[in-house]
C-alpha cells in the first residue's frame, strides 16, 4: 500500500504512539527552499520525523538528500522555509547551533583523531575537566556509561586508528550521543561497513530509537530502508515526490518515486535470499581441493579443463606487499584476469585489498612478487594501460578544486587540455554519454553531488581504451539507476575485452558482474570461486577466515 505522493508530513502516525495520539515532531523542515546559482537544490521540501522514528530519505544522485541534511545539521542556510524542533523554531547559523539543540551528525568521511582514545575522541571539545585539565577517568567513565546503555560494544581506552571501521563508526555515533543528539543524522552510513557491520549498525539504531532518539537516514541502499526504516521520504530534483511508511511498501514503489520509472532489473540493492543452511557447513568444514570446488559447477572451460583457457592480461605472481608501517599487507597472493573476465576480489575493509590494488596500479612498490600486463612486468606504460577508479573519490579520484570538465580529462593524452573548445566538447559528450548532473562543465567537480562526481570518474576511466581495468567501489554513493548503467558500463567493458579487477564491499554487486570471485583476508586468498558458487556464506565464511584456504584450480595457479 501506498501513501498518495506528496500529502504534507502527517502529525499523527507515531511509532508507539496509541492510537489518535497527536504528537509534535521532534524535529520539522517547512518549505525549505536552497539555491546554488542556477540549481534549485531543495524546493519547498517538508519533512517531519517523530521522537523515536527511523526516517529515511532517499532519491537519486543531485536529488537534494545532502543540501537537506546540511540545512538541518547548520551547515547551509536556506533560501527559504524553517525548522522547528519540539514545535519551537529553532536559529542554525552553524553545527554549533544544531548540537545545542539536540542534533548530531555521522559524517561518511569520519572524523576522528586516528592517534587518540576512543574516550578522547568522544569527549573533544566538551570535556570534563579537573583542576583545568582533562579528567581522563570521567570522561573515560561516561564514554563507557554511554556505549552500555546503548549497546555500543565499544573500549573507550582503544586507539581510534586501531579500530575496524564500523567500530570507528560507533565512536562517531557515542560523540554525537554524548552532546546528548535526540535526533541523530546518518549519511550513507553502510557505505564503508561490512554486511556484518551493517547489521550490527542498525540493530543500534533501532536500539536508539528504542531510547526515543529520533535518526535521519540517508542511503541508496533500498532494501536497508525498508529493513531498518519506518517511513521514507522520497526526493526527486529537490522536491518531494513520495511519503512511505515503509512497510507495505516495495523497493519499486521507491525506485518509482525516485525516478519516475521502474528499473529494467530489480535493484541491485536489494539482498539476495539466503543459501541453504548446508552451503555454511560445506564452506566452513569442507575445504576441497579449490581445483575439485571450482570445476564441479563452473562452466568455464578455463576451470573444466584445468588449464587457462587463454593468456592472462593481468597477472599478479606470488605478491607480497608492505603497508606503510612496514606490515606485511599483501602476503602471496597469485591470480590472474583474462580478456573479456571480471574478477571480483572480497574481503572485510583492511584484509590487504587496498594494498593489493595499489601494486596493481603501480602506487605502491611490491616487497616481491611480480605484476604482469600480458606477461611482461608492467613498468612505465602503466598509466596507459591500466585505467583505475579509486573508491577514494575525494581523496585520490578527483583534484575537487578543478572543473569538472578537467577532472573528466585528466590525465587524457590527446591534448585536450592545451584546446578550451575541445575540452569543453569532449566533457560535454562524456557528461551526456554518462548521464552526470552539473550546472556547468566548468564549475569546479566539488559543487557536484556525491554520486555525480562518482560517475565523473568512471567516465573518465571506462572512456580510456586500456586493456586492463580495475574499479573500487563502482556505486559507492549511486543511486539505483545509476548503478544500474554502470553495471552495464563495465559488463561492456568486459565483452570489448578488457581485463576487469572489481573490488567491492556488496557482494550482490560481485555476484552480479564477477565471472570469479576472490576472497582476501589477513593479506591471502582464503577463496577463489566461480560466481555460480559464490554464496553469502561462503564468501562471508572466507571473509572472516573461517573456511579454510580456498586454492585457484591449476589453471589459475601461477606456474
Ligand atoms: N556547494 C554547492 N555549490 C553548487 N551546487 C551545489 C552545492 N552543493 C550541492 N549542489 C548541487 O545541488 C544539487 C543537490 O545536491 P545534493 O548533494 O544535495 O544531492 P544528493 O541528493 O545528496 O546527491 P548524492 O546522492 O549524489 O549525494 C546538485 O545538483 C548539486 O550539484
Amino acid at each position: 500500500m501506498n501513501v498518495p505522493a506528496v500529502e504534507p508530513p502527517g502529525r499523527t502516525s507515531v511509532p508507539g504512539g496509541g492510537p489518535g495520539r497527536v504528537s509534535v515532531p521532534a524535529v520539522e523542515l517547512v518549505g525549505i527552499t536552497k539555491r546554488f546559482g542556477g540549481v534549485t537544490a531543495n524546493d519547498g521540501v517538508d519533512l517531519a520525523v517523530e521522537r523515536g522514528e527511523v526516517h529515511a530519505v532517499v532519491g537519486e544522485n543531485g536529488a537534494g538528500k545532502s543540501t537537506l541534511m546540511s540545512i538541518l545539521y547548520g551547515l547551509h542556510r536556506p533560501d527559504a522555509g524553517h525548522i522547528l524542533r519540539a514545535g519551537t523554531h529553532m536559529r542554525l547559523r552553524s553545527p554549533a547551533d544544531a548540537i545545542a539543540h539536540g542534533l548530531g551528525m555521522v559524517h561518511q568521511r569520519f572524523r576522528l583523531f586516528p592517534g587518540l582514545s576512543v574516550a578522547e575522541n568522544v569527549v573533544i571539545g566538551a570535556e570534563p575537566m579537573r583542576r583545568g585539565v582533562l579528567d581522563r577517568a570521567a570522561a573515560r567513565r561516561s564514554v563507557a556509561d554511554l556505549a552500555e546503555r546503548y549497546g555500543l560494544g565499544v573500549d573507550p581506552g582503544a586507539r581510534a586508528g586501531d579500530l575496524p571501521v564500523g567500530t570507528r563508526q560507533r565512536v562517531e555515533i557515542l560523540k554525537a550521543l554524548y552532546r546528548r543528539a535526540e535526533v541523530l543524522i546518518l549519511d550513507e552510513p553502510t557505505a564503508v561497513l561490512t554486511p556484518g557491520e551493517a547489521a550490527g549498525l542498525f540493530r543500534m539504531v533501532r536500539e536508539l530509537a528504542g531510547e526515543g532518539v529520533s535518526v535521519l537516514l540517508v542511503t541508496h541502499k533500498l532494501n536497508e530502508v525498508l529493513a531498518a526504516g519506518d517511513r521514507v521520504t522520497v526526493l526527486r530534483g529537490g522536491r518531494v515526490t513520495g511519503r512511505f511508511p515503509t512497510a507495505g511498501t516495495s523497493a519499486d514503489d521507491l525506485v518509482r518515486a525516485m525516478i519516475g520509472r521502474s528499473l529494467a532489473t530489480a535493484p541491485a540493492t536489494v539482498a539476495e535470499p539466503a543459501a541453504a543452511p548446508s552451503a555454511v557447513t560445506d564452506a566452513a568444514t569442507a575445504p576441497a581441493p579449490a581445483a575439485v570446488t571450482e570445476s564441479d559447477t563452473a562452466p568455464a572451460p578455463a576451470a573444466a579443463s584445468a588449464k587457462p583457457a587463454g593468456p592472462y592480461r593481468l597477472e599478479v605472481r606470488d605478491l607480497h606487499v608492505r603497508d606503510r608501517d612496514g606490515v606485511a599487507a599483501v602476503a602471496g597472493v597469485s591470480f590472474g584476469v583474462r580478456p573479456g573476465e571480471i574478477v571480483g576480489i572480497a574481503g572485510v575493509a583492511g584484509s590487504g585489498q587496498r594494498e593489493l590494488v595499489d601494486a596493481v596500479t603501480g602506487l605502491r612498490r611490491p616487497h616481491s612478487g611480480a605484476v604482469l600486463l600480458d606477461g611482461r612486468p608492467v613498468g612505465g606504460s602503466r598509466e596507459r594501460r591500466v585505467a583505475y577508479v579509486p573508491g577514494d573519490r575525494a581523496g585520490r579520484a578527483t583534484a575537487p578544486d578543478l572543473s569538472l570538465a578537467d577532472n573528466l580529462l585528466m590525465g587524457d593524452q590527446h591534448g585536450f587540455l592545451l584546446d578550451p573548445g575541445g575540452v569543453r566538447r569532449r566533457a560535454t559528450a562524456l557528461v551526456e554519454r554518462f548521464s552526470i548532473r552539473a550546472a556547468s562543465v566548468r564549475a569546479p567537480i566539488a559543487q557536484l553531488s556525491g554520486g555525480n562526481a562518482q560517475k565523473a570518474v568512471l567516465a573518465r576511466e571506462l572512456s580510456r581504451d586500456t586493456p586492463v581495468l580495475v574499479v573500487e567501489e563502482p556505486t559507492q554513493g549511486v543511486d539505483v539507476g545509476a548503478q544500474e548503467q554502470i553495471h552495464a558500463l563495465l559488463a561492456a567493458a568486459r565483452d570489448a575485452g578488457r581485463a576487469v579487477l572489481l573490488l567491492s564491499s556488496e557482494l550482490s554487486e560481485l555476484r552480479a558482474l564477477a565471472d570469479r570471485v576472490l576472497v582476501m583476508f589477513e593479506g591471502r586468498l582464503t577463496a577463489a570461486l566461480p560466481v555460480t558458487r559464490a554464496t553469502d556464506e561462503r564468501l562471508g565464511a572466507a571473509m572472516t577466515g573461517a573456511a579454510a584456504a580456498v586454492r585457484e584450480p591449476a589453471g589459475e595457479s601461477t606456474g
